[in-house]
């Protein structure tokens, strides 16, 4: 019990630190935290609701098959199984997705190479990339109306306990080993993402530039 208001907090303040950001915009975005490993329960953001406020019914527990484990009112986020994929396939901690202009701008001039990387940018030491030469990759996917297509094609992508993917005109989602490293990895992406928008309007032959 300790340990799921422990985590019901941690998730709360990161809800909040995004919301500061308006990165919920339209009630867009769910946020996920895993509670306990075996059996897999995890804290999810309930669907449809405004990211901004905080309630006591802000989230819920899930089971290994994205399911309430008590009876409750709430929907469980139309994307958990994307959340679950990632707790299913790593010992990924958290997960976080948001819709921002800056990562659905990138993913619509990026998604027919179905990915975007970067190089030589400082921010991809978040994604445990230190050498001169790393390059960072992230997949874009196509945006499936169907939630077990999107997670199939989704899971694809998930080989580790960090990542992030980009669903083409729809949003980030990003993983990590606790709530710190998830939220870490998603400030990352949007630095990189923004960083790219404003070199492209100053430097427009760069979107030719293969790494
Ligand atoms: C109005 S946003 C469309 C659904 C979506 O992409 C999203 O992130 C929020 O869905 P949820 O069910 O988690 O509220
Ligand atoms: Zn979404």
């Amino acid at each position: 019990m300790i340990m799921l208001e422990e985590r019901w907090r941690e998730l709360a303040d990161v809800k909040d630190e995004l919301s500061e950001r308006d990165w919920f915009m339209g009630t867009s975005g769910n946020l996920a935290i895993k509670v306990s490993h075996q059996p897999l329960q995890f804290l999810v953001t309930a669907s449809g609701k405004d990211k901004r406020k905080r309630t006591n019914e802000d989230f819920l527990l899930v089971d290994e098959f994205g399911h309430p484990v008590e009876e409750t009112h709430l929907k469980p986020s139309a994307e958990t199984l994307l959340h679950l994929e990632i707790y299913q396939k790593t010992n990924a901690g958290c997960s976080l997705h948001v819709h921002t202009i800056d990562n659905n701008v990138i993913s619509e001039i990026y998604g027919d190479r179905g990915e975007i990387t970067f190089k030589g940018q400082e921010l991809i030491k978040a994604f445990n990339k230190w050498e001169e030469d790393d390059i960072l990759k992230i997949p874009i996917i196509h945006n499936f109306a169907h939630i077990p297509t999107l997670a199939r094609a989704f899971s694809e992508h998930v080989k580790e306990d960090t990542g992030a993917v980009l669903i083409r005109n729809h949003g980030i989602t990003v993983w990590g080993r606790n709530a710190f490293e998830a939220k870490k990895i998603l400030e990352a992406s949007e630095f990189l993402f923004r960083y790219q928008l404003r070199l492209l309007e100053y430097k427009p032959y760069q979107l030719f530039k293969v790494v």
